[in-house]
């Protein structure tokens, strides 16, 4: 659970967020989509306390594992070694190696992988980092479409059956639907939210009776497009 409470950031003139508000529910997949420089990344940082420069209060009930937008592994270490350095306990790396379908990789220098290798490596080792709040800033961008899907499947999957709370962030409509249980639209200046919405359609009906989501993606887009027209009358 993580419950973001009247927040005020600014960098320098430029304020971000002001009396922001937003709550994260445990056993959830959040997702977070709106119009680039909104602010998302800056939760994100203020999230995982990389960023500590803010007035308002942030409360949060566990361990945060960050996905970054780049994959941030060592390039010349291999893949196992990139994950057993971020825990000390003997954990089966091998095992949440192959949810991620890398298993084959194990022995691998990071830097000899390819992009969607290296994507898959970096979820692997947030869920082997063992947080209960896992923060994914556009980790799956790059993945063909059955992988994403059955990543998707690992992690709602994981989500569920051990108690996690996870928030990503997309530009992607489709993949918020597939994945996310609840949808929150952002605008910016100071970042707000527009709209939200839950998605109850059990997510492995989401491709055969996606037509059921049809109209919500419309709707979406909508939203979407709204701000961007704003954004070009500016
Ligand atoms: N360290 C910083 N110093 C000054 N301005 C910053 C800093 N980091 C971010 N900003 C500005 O704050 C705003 C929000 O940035 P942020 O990266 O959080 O947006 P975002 O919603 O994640 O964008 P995107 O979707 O494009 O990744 C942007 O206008 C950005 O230029």
């Amino acid at each position: 659970m993580i419950k973001v409470e009247n927040i005020y950031k600014n960098y320098d003139s430029k304020v971000i967020m002001k009396d922001f508000n937003i709550n994260f529910e445990k056993n959830k997949v959040s997702v977070l989509l709106g119009s680039s420089g909104c602010g998302k990344s800056t939760l994100f940082n203020m999230l995982s306390s990389l960023d500590k420069e803010y007035r308002g209060k942030i409360l949060i009930d566990g361990k945060v594992s960050y996905i970054f937008q780049e994959d941030r592994l060592i390039p010349w270490l291999t893949v196992e070694e990139n994950l057993s350095l971020i825990s000390s306990q003997e954990k089966d790396i091998n095992g949440v190696l192959e949810k991620f379908h890398v298993e084959s990789k194990a022995k691998t220098l990071a830097r000899n992988l390819s992009g969607g290798e290296k994507q898959r490596v970096s979820i692997a080792r947030a869920f082997y980092h063992g947080g209960e709040i896992i923060l994914m800033d556009e980790a799956l961008r790059s993945l063909d479409m059955l992988l994403k899907l059955k990543i998707i499947e690992e992690i709602s999957d994981n989500i569920s059956h051990e108690s996690k709370t996870m928030v990503i962030i997309s530009h992607d409509i489709q993949e918020a639907l597939l994945i996310g249980d609840r949808i929150f639209i952002l605008d910016k200046d100071p970042m707000n939210i527009v709209e939200s919405y839950d998605i109850n359609t059990p997510r492995k009906n989401r491709i055969l009776k996606s037509g059921e989501l049809l109209d919500l993606e419309k709707e979406i887009y909508q939203k979407l497009l709204g701000e961007k027209s704003k954004m070009l009358s500016e």
